[in-house]
């Protein structure tokens, strides 16, 4: 992530001199030196790991291999700051894999709130999860076990959402592209957890590209505040009782923070608590007792206000609700809408066969694998999705942008698995491998065929899983006569070829 190079800098400028001016009574004299001393830091990038493909010894490894100097982020356990690289964390073939998200360390923070107990299979609604940072957090706190609806109300903003989970891997997931204000009259009392990763004003104080500074009216302000009370109202209808939801927003104004628990505390009072989180982080960072005119309700100060100087982040503010009474009766709900979606979930024939030519091909049990997930195997046209079971049950004729995985494509040699399957599984072939040598690996990378030294001993066209000598996976190739033609898609390609050793 760089610093913002905006087409007009001096409205950069101008939205953080401004939220300087506006915070500045917020802070002690004291906190406020530490907080201008802090953002004279640069802010290093950070990356979360994706445990659905790789742990954290595979970190290190990649420390060592990439020349990177890492440093935990103490409130996510699978999260690192990067503080020095040789190579950027954005151009590794294991970023383009999905092995890692990067993503500012406050963002890591709403996630890691939630209490999931190991094995479960929540429920969860992602209220406003574009371009799908934290969905991927989700995916991996709950070990793609249970269900995940990531909806995003932007119609633009879905296919990043959909390309970010599609190269996390994930399976039991359904993406979504509905107002977030309708889901709480749909399916009332329904989801097991609701994050609110809230549209806001993005007051920060430390603007990067993705979440750029501009300065904001009060008109505006207010009614983004607005909406942020509706979602989050939404978002606690859509809860069951003793369920948990996270609102979280990366602006550090208490018009859209304390301000927005305040305006719901009042509204449905006994609805529900804002629970005390301190034991996820390694020093207190309180929610705003008062601001110079007003005084918050006690227990908004449960909630989380990350000051950039607190743990060298972002500005950043989230709080954990637990519903803990349903809300009043007379609150109207609607039926949502409906679309003819016939699964045509694949035969337990068609699924037998299917797992013998994988076992065969390419030595891969795909059956505990997608038993874990509760997920079913359909088809679609020429590929195989992997589809959580819960989605028919939960949600029926709920119209999707996507639905699980494209795992398998059809060839003519037989079901295959798409890149993003072997991107998932493929540590899990024990066939079917072809191993490069390191001197060939850059080209590669580059996307370039490559000849095959020793021919393997399949047919050609047999799709392949490529590996270097040290086992880590390098994508898809297709085997053809005397060379291995090259089946990384075009975004994964990259166009400087890290040297790993
Ligand atoms: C802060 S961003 C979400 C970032 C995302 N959670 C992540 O971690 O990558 C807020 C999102 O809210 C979406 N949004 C705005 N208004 C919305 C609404 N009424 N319902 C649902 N989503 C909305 C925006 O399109 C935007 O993608």
């Amino acid at each position: 992530m760089s610093r913002v190079r905006s087409s007009s800098p001096s409205a950069a400028e101008r939205a953080l001199e401004e939220a300087l001016a506006r915070f500045r009574p917020l802070l002690s004299a004291e906190e406020w030196q530490a907080l201008l001393e802090e953002l004279k830091r640069p802010l290093a990038p950070a990356l979360r790991l994706n445990p659905l493909k790789a742990s954290p010894s595979d970190v290190q490894t990649w420390a060592e291999w990439y020349g990177w100097r890492l440093q935990p982020v103490p409130f996510c356990p699978t999260g690192w700051w990067v503080c020095e690289a040789t190579y950027p964390v954005s151009q590794t073939i294991e970023h383009r894999l999905g092995y890692y998200y990067i993503q500012e360390a406050a963002s890591m923070l709403p996630v890691e709130l939630f209490d999931f107990s190991p094995n479960a299979r929540p429920l969860i609604l992602d209220m406003a999860a574009s371009p799908g940072g934290k969905t991927t957090h989700l995916v991996a706190r709950t070990s793609d076990r249970g269900l995940i609806i990531a909806n995003d109300s932007s119609r633009e903003r879905l296919t990043a959402l959909r390309l970010v989970l599609q190269t996390w891997g994930a399976i039991n997931l359904a993406v979504t592209g509905f107002p977030g204000e309708r889901w709480g009259g749909w399916y009332p009392e329904t989801f097991d957890a609701v994050l609110l990763d809230a549209p806001c004003s993005m007051q920060s104080l430390r603007p990067l590209e993705s979440h750029p500074m501009r300065p904001i009216s009060p008109g505006e302000q207010q009614r983004l505040a607005q909406r942020q009370v509706a979602l989050l109202i939404s978002g606690l209808r859509a809860l069951k009782v003793g369920g948990q939801m996270v609102y979280a927003t990366c602006t550090l104004a208490p018009e859209e923070n304390e301000a927005v628990l305040e305006a719901a505390l009042q509204r449905y009072p006994g609805v529900f608590e804002i629970e005390p989180v301190d034991d996820r982080l390694p020093a207190p960072a309180p929610a705003l007792e008062a601001t110079p005119d007003h005084s918050f309700p006690p227990q908004v100060r449960h909630a989380v206000r990350l000051w950039p100087h607190r743990f060298h982040t972002a500005g950043f503010f989230a709080a954990r609700l637990r519903k803990v009474a349903s809300f009043p009766s007379e609150l109207v709900t609607t039926p949502p809408p409906k679309v003819r979606m016939p699964l045509a979930w694949l035969k337990p024939t068609e699924v037998r066969e299917l797992y013998e030519a994988l076992k065969r091909d390419y030595g891969l049990d795909l059956q505990p694998l997608l038993e874990i997930q509760a997920a079913g195997l359909l088809r679609r046209q020429s590929y195989l999705y992997a589809i959580p079971r819960a989605f028919e049950i939960h949600f029926g004729n709920l119209p999707v942008v996507t639905l699980g995985l494209a795992l398998l494509e059809s060839t003519p040699e037989g079901w295959t698995l798409t890149h993003e399957g072997m991107a998932r599984f493929g540590r899990h072939c024990e066939r079917g491998r072809v191993v490069l040598p390191e001197e060939m690996v850059p080209a590669w990378l580059r996307g370039e065929d490559v000849p095959l030294v020793v021919p393997p001993p399949w047919p050609a066209s047999r799709v392949v899983v490529v590996t270097d000598a040290r086992g880590r996976i390098l994508g898809r190739g297709r085997v053809q006569r005397a060379q291995l033609k090259n089946l990384l898609p075009r975004r994964v390609v990259l166009q400087r070829a890290p040297l790993t050793s």
